[in-house]
């Protein structure tokens, strides 16, 4: 009994990961699945790609390995994307509305004007964007057919991805989702630490069709789908579940994860801190009946602006070699370039913003579109860090630890270091989403070590220092500012 399997649905693809008793991955499964586009700013996920492709990657990753052998599965997942299904069938009346999905913004606007945003930051800690799951719900139960009356009858149940695999995992059994998945709805009030009754009437979602909320690390259940009986206990957001992975268990820690878009979290302990920047707040996780906050920036587009100088410019072939190009460029040239590609997450908000190049001459090429493409990511970290430490003077640790895939590359966090001004540390095992979750659920399982044991297993692979100037420092951010500027638009 001395294996974890962690589950990781992630916006582009399904990951499993087996870890041994020592919390080390020993297999890894991953298979991505179709995106749907069926209008401009519309995102979609087919729910049986999501489940079909979850059920693979578990049942490859436990190849081999005896049912008996593993002690506990945690679940961990994109947030906010938002599922509605059949309680009896079990089978879901329309796609799944993607977190990416902008289709809300219209009723988002109607919420403001009637005075909803003070209510909705006091008890959910976010912000009134279609990004959060309570609109998206909303707009399902209005748009499919005879939704709302099923819904009214008792007949449909919501939920975020966690929710929706743990249906199915346990054949329909639970309807439960883990205060942090709670936290990403809009209807979620993280304060009380309930369902907010008033929020759910206004947006027309019946009490009866929202999971129960639940620790991260408790009874989930028990699936019969991946051989034996195996306990899913433990169920975390992927951001929230990183946070974990990276140890961040002290108030003042921080972790940046660096997928397709980048989510920066700062644990506040257990201060809800209402943000005067425009940061969200946030669960950062619930052990043992007891919350602890974060402070969370979220940026839309990161490793993306690397797939667009790929897949959009065609200046690279792989992701990798966007280093050598940037490490190319003319130092003379000041290009910055803004992503505004699906608009600005924090601490702007703009989802009108369009991406924005500044700072072009005849010798402008390749290479200095490379270095801006990556420098926009370490920009964009620096707004939301320094938007942290005025929010919270907790925030004096000054070492910000990464994961996720863009910080393979060492040319972004060297130039990241040098922007905060700030140590940048990489952890030897940067899959720790998936370990924050595998934690969790070897935490509830009583197999692993407790947070100040596990936290002391965390080992560095490389610490970044800076060693940019801090003339140059503030004059580079000078120019971001003024393209930032430039770009919003609301001027
Ligand atoms: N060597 C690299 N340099 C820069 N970006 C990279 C590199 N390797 C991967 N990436 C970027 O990292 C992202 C993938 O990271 P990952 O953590 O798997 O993201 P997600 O979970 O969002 O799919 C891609 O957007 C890719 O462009
Ligand atoms: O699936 P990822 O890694 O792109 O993460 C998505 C976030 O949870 C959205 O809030």
């Amino acid at each position: 009994m001395t294996h974890i399997l962690a589950l990781d649905q992630g916006t582009t693809s399904s990951r499993a990961l087996l870890f041994d008793g020592s919390l080390r991955p020993v297999r890894i499964a991953q298979k991505e699945f179709p995106q749907h586009f069926p209008q401009p700013g519309w995102v979609e996920h087919d729910p049986e790609a999501i489940w079909a492709t979850t059920l693979f990657t578990a049942r490859e990753a436990l190849d081999g390995t005896s049912p008996g052998a593993v002690a506990a599965l945690g679940i961990t997942n994109q947030r906010e994307t938002t599922l509605v299904w059949d309680r009896t069938t079990g089978r879901p009346i329309h796609n799944a509305i993607v977190w990416q999905d902008r289709r809300t913004a219209p009723f988002c606007e109607e919420l403001a004007a009637e005075g909803w945003s003070e209510p909705v930051a006091d008890r959910t800690g976010l912000l009134l964007d279609p990004y959060f799951s309570g609109t998206k719900l909303a707009w399902l139960l209005e748009h499919v057919d005879g939704a709302r009356e099923a819904a009214e009858a008792g007949q449909l149940l919501f939920g975020t991805v966690d929710s929706f695999l743990i249906w199915r995992l346990t054949e329909g059994r639970v309807h439960a989702t883990d205060a942090t998945n709670a936290a990403r709805t809009m209807l979620y009030d993280i304060r009380r630490g309930c369902w907010d009754e008033e929020i759910c009437r206004r947006l027309g979602v019946p009490l009866s069709m929202l999971p129960e909320v639940r620790d991260c690390a408790g009874d989930f259940g028990t699936t019969t789908m991946l051989g034996g009986h195996l306990a899913i206990c433990g169920v975390a957001g992927d951001q929230q579940a990183a946070t974990i992975g990276q140890a961040c268990f002290a108030p003042g820690m921080m972790k940046s994860t660096y997928g397709t878009g980048c989510f920066a979290l700062l644990n506040t302990g257990s201060d809800f801190v209402r943000s005067r920047s425009r940061l969200l707040t946030t669960i950062a996780y619930k052990l043992d009946g007891r919350v602890t906050y974060a402070l969370e920036g979220s940026i839309f587009i990161a490793g993306a602006v690397v797939q667009w100088l790929r897949d959009g410019l065609h200046l690279i072939g792989t992701a990798a070699e966007s280093q050598a190009l940037a490490e190319a460029a003319d130092p003379e040239q000041d290009v910055v370039l803004v992503p505004a590609f699906t608009g600005l997450g924090a601490p702007y908000w703009d989802p009108d913003a369009r991406g924005a190049i500044f700072g072009l001459t005849r010798a402008t090429g390749p290479a200095e579109f490379a270095r801006a493409a990556l420098e926009s990511v370490a920009y964009q970290t620096h707004d939301l860090w320094e938007a942290m430490r005025r929010d919270w003077p907790g925030a004096t640790r000054a070492v910000l630890r990464v994961d996720g895939g863009m910080t393979a590359s060492d040319w972004t966090m060297q130039r990241l270091a040098d922007l905060l001004g700030a140590p940048v540390d990489r952890p030897v095992v940067r899959e720790t989403t998936a370990l924050g979750a595998a934690w969790l659920a070897g935490h509830a399982a009583g197999v692993v070590p407790g947070p100040e044991e596990f936290a002391r297993t965390w080992a560095l692979d490389r610490r970044f220092d800076p060693s940019m100037g801090d003339v140059e420092r503030e004059r580079r951010i000078a120019l971001w500012d003024d393209a930032v500027r430039r770009t919003l638009s609301h001027r």
